[in-house]
């Protein structure tokens, strides 16, 4: 017996909805954990209304998901649609971006960079292997994850040459900085270079800290870098760079890049407790999932699969999805026991969009703002009658510089923690609100929690923050935390750098 429901309760009844912990151009990222195994993940949702005449992006990149499997690719559980959103469900990545990572290390060791990057590479020549062209690579997309490895993260701006790898793509898309030259040109191009051209860059960041282009001493490390040569043509490949004399360097062997996840591969641990779930034999369990994914890679369609089950029947049922990525999120360690109503094993859900042929043939813009000007123009007024609101609502709230009653958090010292050499947090919480408000910067105050928002006049594309002032275990002396929600990296790495300077040790 199936169950109806909407994708609002097939949210809410499979996941419990946490905190945001990312924001994107496009996406609102919340922690989330499955109620049955206790596993987190990361709920990327999008506001149809609001994505528009982007919504083929999204479309594009679940495609691009559900075809690939990798380790070092941010895997996709599930896709659920509510009436107002899309929701993708995806591998959680607690270690944050590899962008915060660097510009807390300030830059990396040539050791660490090599085996960040040969990471990088191989997911990049899997990514290319299966067809498709990142094209928006950059450390804000790649994600560090429990072990410290990387993923692969945003593929909404990838492409697929119909023809294969080798024919040319015309779409200007991407970061500017990180953006080819035949790219940024408007010329066509061969994807898989244009993503050697972003590795360049990428290594250039891990390397020095800082992006080339800012600084004229620079010029000459950049053009020692074989990946960032003007002409396409003279550009080292990935397949040359798996096993080039630097990447192998104390590897003595080249990078395997093939997938150590094999696609539709059905996980041991996720039959035994979908088994639980469903109250079945693990082998009918597996059997029913075979028929499902024999059934998937027929169809061509999107739709999508789900094992369903009630205390009295089990029943397969597929929407026809081709990605039957069959992983229910599992927690490696100790799985809960479901309770007596989660008796529903979550797949994929449906997802029906239309698209019409002229949004899919639509070139983003490589402007980097990918809001229409109307939009922006919007989203101006908006933001400054925001600003002024929040102003208004700081100088009336007289709670602004109360001690907050609740101690601050006691966490482990991580990249993204600013050590100071003071013992009373209140101090550092009344000396951050007296720089915030020299740099002009609104915050909102929960505690020792601040969510901070630039002014336009600062970062014209909004740039939103929190600073948390904490006690570091063990030492007991303060930290502050501090995590980028909304804006430009690098310009959040200048402000960082200006706003804890007399914070630390
Ligand atoms: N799997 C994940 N685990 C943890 N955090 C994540 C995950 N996916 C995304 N995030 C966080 O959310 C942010 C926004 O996600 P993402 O880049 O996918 O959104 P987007 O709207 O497509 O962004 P963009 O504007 O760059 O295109 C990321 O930069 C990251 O900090």
């Amino acid at each position: 017996m199936s169950v109806n429901w909407t994708g609002d309760e097939e949210l809410h009844h499979f996941y419990e909805v946490l905190e945001t912990i990312g924001n994107g151009g496009f996406a609102k990222v919340k922690l989330g954990r499955h109620r049955l195994t206790g596993e987190k993940v990361a709920i990327k949702i999008m506001d149809k209304k609001q994505l528009g005449e982007d919504l083929p992006r999204v479309k594009l990149e679940i495609e691009a998901m559900k075809n690939l499997s990798h380790q070092h690719v941010c895997r996709m559980y599930q896709v659920i649609e509510t009436t107002a959103k899309i929701c993708l469900v995806l591998e959680y990545c607690s270690g944050g971006e590899l962008f915060d990572y660097i510009i807390a290390k300030e830059c990396l060791t040539e050791m660490e960079t090599r085996v960040f990057f040969r990471q990088i590479i191989s997911a990049l020549a899997y990514v290319h292997s299966r067809g498709y062209a990142h094209r928006d690579l950059k450390p804000e997309n790649l994600l560090i994850d429990d072990n410290h490895n990387l993923k692969l993260i945003d593929f909404g701006l990838c492409g697929k040459p119909k023809g294969g790898m080798q024919c040319r793509l015309n779409t200007c898309c991407g970061s500017p900085a990180y953006a080819a030259p035949e790219v940024i040109l408007g010329k066509s191009y061969i994807g898989s270079s244009a993503d050697v051209w972003s590795l360049g860059v990428v290594l250039y960041a891990l390397l020095c800290g800082y992006l080339p282009f800012d600084d004229e001493n620079c010029m000459a490390l950049y053009k020692l870098i074989e990946m960032m040569q003007v002409e396409p043509q003279d550009r080292l490949t990935v397949s040359e760079l798996l096993d080039h004399p630097w990447v192998t360097k104390d590897f003595n062997i080249p990078v395997e890049w093939h997938s150590k996840q094999q696609m539709g591969n059905i996980d041991a641990d996720c039959i035994t407790e979908m088994s639980i779930a469903l109250k079945r034999s693990r082998e009918t369990t597996t059997q029913l999932v075979k028929e499902t994914l024999r059934f998937s890679e027929d169809d061509d369609s999107t739709g999508s699969l789900e094992l369903i089950s009630d205390n009295d029947s089990c029943t397969c049922r597929t929407h026809g999805l081709k990605y039957a990525r069959l992983t229910t999120p599992t927690e490696k360690n100790k799985p809960k026991t479901p309770n007596g109503s989660a008796c529903k094993a979550p797949m994929e859900i449906s997802l029906d969009l239309a698209f019409s042929p002229e949004r899919r043939s639509r070139s983003l813009d490589l402007a980097g703002v990918r809001d229409s000007g109307q939009k922006k123009k919007a989203a101006k007024v908006f933001g400054s009658l925001e600003r002024g609101l929040d102003k208004v609502i700081a100088m009336l709230t007289p709670t602004k510089r109360w001690r907050p009653q609740d101690g601050p958090r006691k966490i482990k010292g991580q990249y993204n923690v600013t050590r100071t050499s003071q013992t009373n947090p209140d101090q550092v919480l009344n000396q951050l609100f007296t720089i915030l408000s020299e740099k002009e910067v609104d915050f909102t105050q929960n505690g020792y929690s601040l969510k901070c928002r630039c002014p336009t006049s600062l970062s014209p594309v909004g740039m939103v923050f929190k600073l948390e002032v904490c006690l570091l275990q063990k030492t007991e002396m303060v930290g502050i935390r501090r995590k980028r929600l909304k804006g430009e990296s690098w310009f959040y790495r200048h402000l960082m750098g200006d706003i804890l300077a007399s914070f630390r040790e």
